[in-house]
């Protein structure tokens, strides 16, 4: 199949964001438990990247106040990752004596957004993630890091291929080994994708460059296939869909994991998932959350039960 396809990779990088992107916008707070257990479910599934929580403050995202809780919690699984979100200096400090060894720190290409999101303007909160930076180097702890509005705002509307490039740029040279390119409000198409992607690869090597769909308009699995035929891969999702930013109001879950592995695996492409774990985990969740999945995968699958 590979060869209808380009340079699409072999093997991707799957970055599982639901216990964090995914609970973050609950408005019911999440027993830490459930979360504990989720994360391990997810370990289980084969996933090799879980975002656990973040370090944000409890006044802004209530949901993620358990941080500390969740992280004792969970049971590590060798050769499996937990980032945690880190906005600034005193969630990196709470971050590492949780126990964290791997970090985000999150900015975007949209100045009014970066203020609703994190109170400060794009440029300050790159001097708030140097100062991030600075320490997580001489903890020797990883740092991923984060553009959101990369297709679209939910406030300044289109976002110029451009901006991304230049905050991309900035993170990757401070030192991130991983650049996650967020479609925060799920806007973007397939034409968008490639012009945005076109312009950051000139700038942050595509080996270094993740993307973070959201489904909005449902076009999540199609700007990922574009993505992975410009070299992309690593992709961030979302089990049973779940998610979405609560400063980017009407934007709706992140792309299921299921729907990520079921395409990637149909494509040839090793994840090292195993997609009936990794759709009772989705189960559940979304049973613990009274929803029904919006994995288009696990309804299929349940409604041939
Ligand atoms: C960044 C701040 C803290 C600035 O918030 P601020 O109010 O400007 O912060 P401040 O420095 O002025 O401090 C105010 C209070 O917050 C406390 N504080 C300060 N820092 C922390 C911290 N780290 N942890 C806990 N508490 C903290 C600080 O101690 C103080 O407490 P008080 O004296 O009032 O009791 C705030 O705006 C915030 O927490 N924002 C987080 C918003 C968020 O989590 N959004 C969702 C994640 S981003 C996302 O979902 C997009 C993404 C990544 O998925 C990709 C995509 O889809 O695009």
């Amino acid at each position: 199949i590979i060869k209808y396809f380009g340079s699409i990779p072999r093997r991707v990088k799957i970055v599982e964001v639901g216990p964090r992107d995914g609970l973050q916008n609950e408005k019911t707070i999440v027993p830490a438990e459930t979360k504990i257990r989720l994360i391990d479910m997810l370990s289980d599934s084969g996933l090799s990247v879980i975002e656990a929580t973040s370090f944000v403050s409890p006044k802004w995202v209530p949901q993620m106040a358990d941080q500390m809780e969740v992280m004792k919690g969970i049971r590590r699984k060798p050769g499996v990752s937990y980032p945690v979100l880190t906005p600034n200096l005193k969630g990196f400090q709470a971050a590492v004596e949780a126990g964290a060894s791997e970090v985000a720190i999150f900015g975007a290409a949209s100045e009014l957004f970066s203020k609703k999101n994190i109170n400060c303007s794009v440029e300050e909160s790159l001097q708030r993630f140097e100062q991030v930076m600075v320490a997580a180097k001489a903890a020797g702890v990883p740092v991923r890091g984060y553009v959101s509005c990369v297709l679209g705002c939910p406030y300044e509307g289109k976002v110029a291929p451009a901006k991304v490039a230049k905050v991309a740029k900035r993170l990757y040279s401070m030192g991130c080994y991983e650049i996650s390119l967020g479609d925060t409000i799920g806007v973007g198409t397939p034409g968008g994708m490639s012009e945005m992607l076109e312009a950051v690869s000139k700038v942050v090597p595509v080996g270094a460059l993740a993307v973070h769909c959201h489904d909005t308009y449902g076009q999540a699995l199609a700007n990922i296939l574009v993505a992975l035929q410009m070299g992309v891969s690593v992709v961030d999702s979302s089990v049973g869909g779940l998610g979405g930013c609560p400063y980017a109001q009407g934007a709706s879950g992140n792309v299921a994991t299921e729907d990520v592995v079921y395409m990637l695996h149909g494509l040839g492409i090793q994840t090292g998932v195993d997609l009936p774990k990794l759709m009772d985990a989705g189960a559940f969740i979304c049973h613990s959350l009274n929803r029904r999945t919006s994995s288009k995968v696990s309804q299929a699958t349940h409604c041939k039960l």
